[in-house]
């Protein structure tokens, strides 16, 4: 059995050996429970609060375009025109971090709005560069902390005209330009950069929208619906370009930043954990298999400097090569690990396609499912795909510790969404939302007693936002956004009950 298969079956060993079970223990938790200075924080992304579309100076997203062009994409047709309006709300905003006692808050860097047509040669935008000064000037001088992604998937329209985005070669040099500019600009004051939110979800969602649906540019085969596209091979080139993009941006910032401002630089993964079906060995591997292609992909490049040999064996020349220099460059890159959970998923065995309908999504030879027997693998929340899984959280900080030289970690999102019901009162009364909280804090927990470097842990979300493909039919947020109302600000339960933990 090789080591890998080895790992996750221990792993699946250990949680019956030692009894590391489901039942959880659900009194509130303390931030004597963790290590001191564990971080916590909430989080967001450009897109999806600022609104501001086109003032200050932006210039268009490929969420702007996708958002305008195909609303049917989006459920209930919305888009982050205005958002959350934290473009011109972020001080009451930050405010409330304050008042729940927030120690972090995870944000994004707009790329368009610093560089309108992406590229230095059409000029920075000063009132871009002003915006974001001023909201992470207002964060420190509330005491906190930023925690800053370069790229949460809005990639100017501009290079994706030009040069197809992520699909060329050339974005690389672009997005070296682009955070060379972040880091000069703010990284006096900001010193934890995350280069990337979820490689996966944009490689996925982007080119082929088979695991986490169709997102911007809105890429795939025809057989999948799409214009343009190839689910077979743009998502393994989309997938190589972001992991070079991240080696090149981390290799600029540790000769030519660290030493000076002192930060530190990462990138976010996200995986569902994945539990073979059954005991038989087809669906073990099924299962490793599928960890490896949603997971494996990006991790092993970044610890091992290569893909996982299973995707090398499927794809063969479908999946690109590192050179030895860029193998040298990801395996130096990451200070620490994001890693963004959210649910679990069981996978059994499928034999490969018959050459028909070759998708990335199916790659992997295993059929995901949520359920066994007809029996969900937890609790269900208002995202259909999405059940309360928190052992899987758990089993994959552990998976990472025994498999990836033990790094350190940050969960950088976390947490759970409701279908937003319209009834004020139920939509702030997130007891569900508290009891995932809790028993998600109390894994990480267990997985720092394990010896997990775990150093921080961001809920998704701060406020309720545009939630991608679910629009705003979707609520994350610790603090509830009445978008029919001035889109004022309500602390819910789960906020009242983070302020309670964490001021004790
Ligand atoms: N949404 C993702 C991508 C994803 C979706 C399904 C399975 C795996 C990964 N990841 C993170 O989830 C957060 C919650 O995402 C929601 O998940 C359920 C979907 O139905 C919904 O459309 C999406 O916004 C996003 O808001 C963050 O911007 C993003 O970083």
């Amino acid at each position: 059995m090789d080591n890998l298969l080895f790992s996750f079956s221990f792993l699946c060993t250990l949680s019956v050996t030692f009894g590391l079970n489901n039942s959880y223990d659900l009194s509130n938790f303390s931030r004597s429970s963790f290590p001191p200075g564990f971080v916590f924080g909430a989080a967001s992304s450009a897109y999806q609060y600022e609104g501001g579309v086109f003032e200050g100076g932006k210039g268009a997203s490929i969420w702007d375009t996708f958002t305008h062009k195909f609303p049917a994409k989006v459920s209930d047709g919305s888009n982050g025109d205005v958002a959350d309006d934290f473009y011109h709300l972020y001080k009451d905003d930050v405010k409330l971090m304050k008042t729940i006692g927030l120690d972090a808050f995870r944000m994004s860097i707009s790329w368009s709005r610093i560089l309108p047509n992406g590229k230095l040669s059409g000029g920075v935008n000063k009132e871009g560069i002003a915006f974001y000064n001023n909201l992470i000037n207002e964060l420190l001088a509330n005491g906190i902390t930023p925690f800053v992604t370069l790229f949460h998937w809005d990639l100017p329209q501009a290079l994706e005209d030009e040069y197809r985005g992520f699909l060329s070669p050339l974005i690389i040099n672009y997005f070296k330009d682009f955070v060379d500019i972040c880091f000069k600009e703010f990284g006096d004051r900001v010193k934890n950069w995350i280069t990337l939110n979820e490689p996966f979800s944009f490689a996925n969602g982007g080119y082929d929208g088979g695991v986490v649906g169709n997102l911007a540019p809105w890429r795939c085969s025809a057989w999948a619906n799409c214009q343009h596209g190839n689910s077979a091979t743009e998502p393994y080139v989309v997938a190589h370009h972001l992991l070079l993009c991240h080696a090149q941006a981390a290799k600029l910032y540790k000769q030519t930043y660290q030493p000076i401002q002192k930060g530190q630089i990462g990138v976010t993964l996200v995986t569902h954990w994945i539990v073979p079906y059954s005991s038989s060995i087809f669906d073990v591997k099924a299962a490793q298999r599928a960890l490896d292609f949603m997971y494996g992909w990006f991790i092993h490049p970044l610890v091992y400097g290569e893909y996982p040999t299973i995707m090398r064996e499927i794809l063969g020349h479908r999946l690109p090569e590192f050179t030895e220099v860029q193998a040298a460059a990801l395996k130096e890159s990451l200070d620490f690990l994001g890693l963004n959970y959210y649910t679990g998923n069981y996978a059994a065995h499928v034999p490969s396609s018959n050459g028909a309908n070759v998708s990335s999504s199916t790659d992997n030879m295993a059929h995901l499912s949520t359920d066994m027997n007809g029996v969900p693998i937890g609790d269900p929340t208002g995202v259909s795909s999405f059940y309360v899984y928190p052992k899987g959280l758990r089993d994959l900080l552990i998976y990472t510790k025994e498999r990836y030289n033990n790094p350190t970690i940050y969960i950088t999102e976390n947490g759970m969404g409701d279908l937003s019901s319209g009834d004020f009162k139920r939509d702030t009364e997130d007891s569900q939302r508290i009891d995932f909280y809790n028993r998600h804090l109390r894994v990480v927990r267990e997985g720092i007693e394990y010896g997990v470097n775990v150093k921080g842990y961001f809920a998704w979300a701060f406020l309720d936002n545009f939630e991608w493909n679910s629009g705003y039919t979707l609520r994350f947020g610790l603090v509830h956004v009445d978008y029919k109302n001035g889109l004022k600000r309500t602390l819910k339960s789960s906020a009242l009950w983070f302020k309670n933990c964490l001021q004790n």
